[in-house]
C-alpha cells in the first residue's frame, strides 16, 4: 500500500516538475534547459557562481534574442536582453512592473522592511513622493559642508597614519568608513570620527547592521532564490540587535530635537514633518533606511573607483590634473558647484559604475498581466503573467561591446562625449520612477571623497593583490576579498 502511495506521489511530482519546467517552451520563449529543483541557478547553489555572473552568462549566450525564459529554482523568470524593452518596462509601462521582487515584513525587519526599495504599490508611491523632497539639489547642497568635513577628516587620518613608505588599505572597507562618517552627520547630525574611533557605538552599529548571524545569512540567501519565503518565514536581512539600536539612535535624535525645538537641514530634519503623515514607526524605518543605503552602496562604489584609479595610473594622473585646477580655483576647498561640474571626475565615476555596477542585475515583478509584442516580429506576442519575476541584466548590458566599445577597458573618456554622457545604456542607478532616490546624494558624497583623496594621495595596486570572484551569496556585487591598494602621500 505504502509503495503504491509513494509511487503515486512520485508520478504527481514528476508531472508537476515537467509542467513547471516547460512553462517557457509552451510560450515559445527561448531559454536554457533547466535542471530539476535548481532550475538554471545550480552553479549558485553550489557556490560556484554569483547570481549576477549567471545572469551575465545567460545574457551573452542568447545573443540575438530580446527575451530569454529561465528558471530561478522552480520559478519561471524572464530575462530581458533588449535595452529598449528594459526602458519600456521601467518607464513607459512602469505600472505593469511597479515593484521589486523582494518581500519583507516590516514587523520582523524594521530597517529593510520599511526601505523604499522593498515597499510595494500605493504604500511605495505615497512614501516615495513625500521623501523625494529630502533629496533635492538644494537639500544636498545644504549638506555639502558636512560631506567636506568628512573628506577632510579622512585625509587628516591618512596624514597621521600613512608613513613615508606608504600604507595598504582594502578600498571598500576604507571607503565605507568615509561614507559612514558622512552619512551619520548628513542624515542625523551625529559627528563621529569613524577612522579614529572604530569602537564607537555608532561605528559598530554601521558595520554590524549588515552582518547577519550565520543562520540569518543562510535564510537571507534562500530568500534571494525564493523571495516570497522572506515574508512568509519572517526572515530578516539586518542584524536584530543592531537594527533596534539604530532605531533607538534615530528616535533619541528626533526626541532631542522636538524637546529643544530644533530645526535642522539634515535628512532627519527633512523627514520630521512626515511623522504626522505616516506615523512615527514608518518614518523611523525610512530614516533608518538611509543609514544602510547611504553608506553601503556608496562605500562599494567608492571602493571600486579607488581600485580602478590605482589600476590605471594615467587616468589617475589626468583626474589629479583636473582636481588641482579646481582646488586652485576654489582656494583649497572644493565648492558644491565644482564637484557637480568636473567632467573627468564624473566620467571616472560613471566608468567605474559601468564596469562594476553596485547591483549587477535588478529583479522587478510583473504587477499587471502584460503582452509583449516584439517590434521585429521575431516571435509571436507573449503574455507575461502577473507575478512573473523580470530580470534586468545591468552588468551584462554595461559590458556589451554593442553598446560600449572595448567594454573590459577602463576608458572614462567615453563618457566625455556629449551623447554618451546621457546614454540610455548606462543604468548604474536604475531607470524610471523607481530609479535610485539617493543618486544625487551618493554621487556628491563619493565624488567629494575621491576628489580629496586623489588630490592628496597617490594610489597603486598592491603587488600581492589577488582579485577574488564576486561573493556568490552576496546581495551586492562584492569581490570576496575586496581590493587591496597602496596609498602614498603626494609631495606638494
Ligand atoms: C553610488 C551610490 C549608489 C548606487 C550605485 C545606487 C544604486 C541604486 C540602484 C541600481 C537602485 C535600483 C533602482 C531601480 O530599481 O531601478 C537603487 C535604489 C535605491 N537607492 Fe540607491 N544607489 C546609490 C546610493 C544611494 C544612496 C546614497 C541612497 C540614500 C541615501 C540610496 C537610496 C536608494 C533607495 C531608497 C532606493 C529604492 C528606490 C525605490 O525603489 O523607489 N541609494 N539604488
Amino acid at each position: 500500500m505504502i509503495t503504491v502511495l509513494v509511487g503515486i506521489v512520485l508520478v504527481v511530482v514528476v508531472f508537476w516538475l515537467k509542467s513547471t519546467y516547460s512553462y517557457w517552451t509552451r510560450k515559445c520563449v527561448p531559454g536554457p534547459e533547466p535542471r530539476w529543483i535548481v532550475g538554471n541557478f545550480g552553479a549558485n547553489v553550489i557556490r560556484q557562481k554569483s547570481l549576477g555572473d549567471i545572469v551575465t552568462e545567460l545574457y551573452r549566450k542568447y545573443d540575438g534574442h530580446k527575451i530569454v525564459g529561465i528558471y530561478r529554482m522552480l520559478t519561471p523568470c524572464l530575462l530581458i536582453r533588449d535595452v529598449d524593452v528594459v526602458k519600456t518596462m521601467t518607464i513607459k509601462d512602469f505600472t505593469n512592473f511597479h515593484d521589486n521582487d523582494i518581500y519583507m515584513d516590516q514587523s520582523s525587519d524594521l530597517i529593510f522592511g520599511g526601505n523604499p526599495f522593498v515597499l510595494k504599490g500605493e504604500d511605495w508611491k505615497e512614501k516615495r513622493t513625500q521623501i523625494t523632497n529630502a533629496f533635492t539639489s538644494g537639500k544636498i547642497k545644504a549638506m555639502f559642508a558636512s560631506m567636506t568635513k568628512g573628506a577632510k577628516q579622512m585625509i587628516e587620518y591618512l596624514n597621521k597614519t600613512v608613513g613615508d613608505e606608504g600604507k595598504t588599505f582594502e578600498t571598500i572597507d576604507f571607503s565605507s568608513n568615509y561614507t559612514l562618517e558622512t552619512v551619520l552627520i548628513c542624515a542625523y547630525g551625529i559627528e563621529v570620527k569613524v577612522f579614529e574611533e572604530p569602537d564607537s557605538k555608532f561605528v559598530q552599529m554601521g558595520k554590524k547592521l549588515l552582518q547577519p548571524k550565520p543562520l540569518e545569512a543562510f535564510f537571507f540567501y534562500v530568500s534571494m532564490l525564493y523571495p516570497k519565503i522572506t515574508k512568509l518565514l519572517k526572515i530578516r536581512f539586518s542584524n536584530q540587535g543592531t537594527s533596534e539600536q539604530v532605531f533607538e539612535m534615530i528616535k533619541a535624535a528626533f526626541d532631542y530635537r522636538d524637546k529643544n525645538n530644533l530645526e535642522s537641514k539634515d535628512f532627519l530634519g527633512n523627514l520630521a514633518p512626515l511623522r504626522a503623515v505616516f506615523g512615527e514607526k514608518s518614518v523611523l524605518a525610512l530614516a533608518a533606511a538611509f543609514f544602510v543605503d547611504g553608506q553601503a552602496t556608496t562605500g562599494l562604489a567608492m571602493g571600486g573607483i579607488l581600485y580602478d584609479l590605482a589600476k590605471n595610473p594615467e587616468v589617475q594622473q589626468k583626474l589629479r590634473e583636473e582636481l588641482n585646477e579646481y582646488f586652485e580655483k576654489d582656494k583649497g576647498q572644493l565648492s558644491y558647484e565644482s564637484i557637480q561640474e568636473m567632467p573627468y571626475l564624473d566620467a571616472c565615476f560613471k566608468e567605474s559604475l559601468r564596469m562594476q555596477p553596485v547591483l549587477g542585475f535588478l529583479t522587478k515583478v510583473c504587477t499587471k498581466t502584460y503582452t509583449y509584442t516584439p517590434p521585429d516580429e521575431s516571435h509571436p506576442p507573449i503574455v507575461i503573467e502577473k507575478g512573473t519575476p523580470i530580470l534586468l541584466p545591468i552588468h551584462a548590458i554595461h559590458n556589451d561591446p554593442q553598446y560600449f566599445d572595448e567594454p573590459s577597458k577602463y576608458i572614462p573618456e567615453r563618457f566625455m562625449d556629449k551623447e554618451m554622457a546621457n546614454t540610455k545604456y548606462f543604468m548604474g542607478f536604475g531607470n524610471g520612477p523607481r530609479a535610485c532616490i539617493g543618486r544625487r546624494f551618493g554621487s556628491t558624497q563619493v565624488k567629494t571623497g575621491v576628489a580629496y583623496l586623489i588630490h592628496n594621495y597617490e594610489l597603486s595596486l598592491n603587488p600581492n593583490i589577488k582579485l577574488s570572484k564576486i561573493d556568490p551569496w552576496e546581495f551586492f556585487s562584492v569581490p570576496k576579498d575586496g581590493f587591496r591598494v597602496d596609498f602614498r602621500k603626494l609631495k606638494k
